[in-house]
């Protein structure tokens, strides 16, 4: 008999995206995304982190301070680094989810890949400038977004 408590599309995906967020090194945001195409196959995942070559232990992860003594001005988002992580063919049309909701930088790269939907897990930004900006951009290019419908199911990440 077929089962029926698989999981669905958006909890499969979600599931990789909250995965992924645990390998970040960030102490106060861990960020995971997982990008997907119009196949349901799995193109990309990400996670927020310092760039290739840039030591975590070498780098600040303060979130407070001298700007240049921040993690702020080195971490490289989930979402762009999930973008620049594909191995190969377009993301045109593909969907992103992500456990937070992108701030403006990463939504530039978004619209620009040709990702054309968004499902965020968490938006703990919403009143933030960078959020607004996000929002109005995704407006404007048709990019929808959507919350992640939670299930019954556990699904847990600490932000
Ligand atoms: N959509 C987002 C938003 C933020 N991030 C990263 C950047 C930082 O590592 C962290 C945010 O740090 P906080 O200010 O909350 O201490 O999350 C991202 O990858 N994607
Ligand atoms: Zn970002």
């Amino acid at each position: 008999m077929k089962r029926d408590d698989y999981l669905s599309w958006d909890e499969y995906f979600m599931g990789i995206a909250l995965l992924s967020a645990q390998r970040s090194k960030d102490s106060n945001t861990q960020v995971g995304a997982c990008i997907v195409n119009q196949e349901h196959k799995i193109v990309s995942v990400g996670y927020n982190g310092m760039p290739t070559g840039c030591n975590d232990d070498d780098m600040p992860w303060e979130r407070e301070g001298d700007f240049l003594n921040t993690k702020y001005p080195f971490v490289c988002h989930a979402e762009l680094n999930a973008i620049l992580n594909r191995s190969a063919g377009s993301l045109q049309g593909c969907s992103l989810y992500v456990t937070l909701f992108p701030c403006n930088e990463c939504a530039k790269a978004i619209i620009q890949s040709g990702i054309r939907e968004i499902i965020y897990y968490d938006n703990k930004y919403a009143d933030s400038d960078a959020t607004k900006a996000s929002q109005r951009m995704f407006l404007l290019t048709g990019v929808t977004c959507r919350p992640y419908h939670h299930t019954e199911r556990q699904m847990t990440l600490v932000l």
